[in-house]
């Protein structure tokens, strides 16, 4: 039987009783499996990262992370729960006033009580890990954006973590360190089993390293299953989202009672 880490059943989130961002949401995060969430702008990607992390509650439906019901789960076991999971967001900074080393090691200094030989053994495991030995006494600023984001994938992953929420890791990355990103991903599942959620607008690169994936439009799965079963779809939205194409139901206004022609005075 599979074991899910993560189980959303009808779940339904809203900020505001007149906006529904998530609409009876049906989805299962399986232990050891990349699974990606993609969609347009705006349909409620990051937000299902948010209730699966415990930084929102959903209004109505059931949210399992780990087996436990997220609904009415005590701050003390949130907090508890965050330490199994590792969080990578596409503007996820480094502290910019410490080293490298620095940086990976602050989960552990916060978090544990290891000795600083240890946690210096450990921060080295982690920058291998990422490919960047011998970068402890950089600081930041003198990284460049590929670099900043392994660093920040090493930090990510300096407890552990049995289950990795990436937000957008790609994003802003050159080709190279997008590819380089996105295989580290991958040997972080293959080597340590470790189980992620991949939300990315990179269709190649997702399609590439995902084994199950899930889109997403307007607060509603619209379709999902392994990446052959989605790139073989028969969905509208979702082949004309993997195409690119501009004509279709994916709008990519935001849904704005008044036009261009309200603004120029027209209206
Ligand atoms: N704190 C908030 N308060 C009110 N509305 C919010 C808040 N955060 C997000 N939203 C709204 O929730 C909807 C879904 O946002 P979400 O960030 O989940 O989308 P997304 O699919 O991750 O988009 P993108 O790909 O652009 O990052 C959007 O309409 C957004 O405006």
């Amino acid at each position: 039987m599979k074991n899910n880490l993560v189980s959303l059943s009808d779940v339904s989130f809203a900020y505001s009783e007149d906006k529904p961002i998530l609409k009876s949401v049906n989805l299962d995060i399986e232990q050891g499996k990349i699974t990606a969430i993609m969609g347009g702008s705006g349909s409620g990607k990051t937000t299902v990262l948010r209730l699966i992390s415990g930084q929102i509650t959903a209004n109505s439906g059931t949210s399992r992370v780990f087996g436990q019901d997220m609904a009415n789960l005590p701050k003390k076991d949130v907090l508890k729960l965050r330490q199994k999971l590792g969080m990578l967001f596409q503007f996820g900074a480094l502290f910019t006033d410490m080293t490298v080393a620095e940086n990976v090691a602050f989960p552990l200094i916060e978090n544990t009580d290891l000795p600083t030989s240890i946690i210096h053994k450990m921060v080295a495991m982690k920058l291998e890990a990422v490919g960047l030995t011998g970068t402890q006494e950089m600081a930041p600023n003198e990284l460049s954006g590929g670099m900043a984001r392994r660093v920040a994938l090493a930090r990510a992953i300096a407890l552990d973590p049995e289950l990795m929420l990436y937000d957008e890791p790609f994003t802003g990355l050159d080709p190279i360190s997008l590819n380089i990103t996105a295989m580290l991903i991958k040997k972080l599942n293959d080597n340590l089993g470790q189980t992620a959620v991949l939300v990315s607008h990179d269709i190649e690169a997702t399609m590439k390293i995902a084994d199950y994936v899930y889109f997403m439009a307007n607060g509603e799965i619209i379709d999902h299953g392994t990446p052959i079963e989605v790139a073989n779809t028969t969905n509208p939205a979702v082949r004309q989202f993997i195409r690119g194409e501009l004509g279709g139901s994916f709008s990519y206004k935001y849904p704005a009672k008044n036009g261009y022609e309200y603004y120029l005075g027209r209206n």
